[in-house]
């Protein structure tokens, strides 16, 4: 799978080990940035990634800033882009499974790394149910139009 992955400066740290976990996973990465820990603007490095899914460039998404909310926030507004703010395992699998989710957004300050990693690995492996799912995910893409 190709991924791409960018963070702000609340999620700089954790981007650059869960850049090295996905590759170790087998995937494709490619990194929007940032590339420290300086202060920049999160909605910078959420739209970038969010326009590789939404062209298909790249197959999923992943962000972290502090919170994972503002990623969110700004990634969902790209069309054909599902963006969530993810903070269990649990709600990452329902992410995949019911609502087809194709970006996650990570909390660098207030998740464990282990648990992001836990999160991103249940997230690329996870396929999406269809099913009565499906014509529920047709009527958020459909706000896109
Ligand atoms: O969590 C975030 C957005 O939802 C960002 O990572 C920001 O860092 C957060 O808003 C806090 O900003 P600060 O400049 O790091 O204090």
């Amino acid at each position: 799978m190709r991924v791409a992955i960018a963070a702000d400066h609340g999620g700089f740290e954790q981007k650059e080990q869960l850049k090295a976990y996905i590759a170790e996973l087998g995937h494709e990465v490619e990194d929007f940035g940032t590339t420290n820990e300086k202060s920049v603007d999160y909605p910078d490095y959420a739209l970038p990634v969010a326009q590789a899914v939404s062209s298909g460039s790249a197959d999923r998404g992943v962000l972290v800033c502090g919170t994972g909310i503002g990623m969110a926030l700004t990634a969902d507004k790209v069309a054909g882009v599902r963006a969530s703010s993810i903070t269990s395992p649990q709600f990452a699998e329902l992410f995949r499974q019911h609502n087809n989710g194709n970006v996650v957004c990570l909390s660098g300050r207030f998740v464990d790394l282990d648990v992001n990693k836990e999160i991103v690995k249940v997230f690329l492996s996870t396929d999406f149910e269809g099913g009565r799912h499906a014509q529920r995910v047709e009527k958020i893409m459909a706000l896109d139009d």
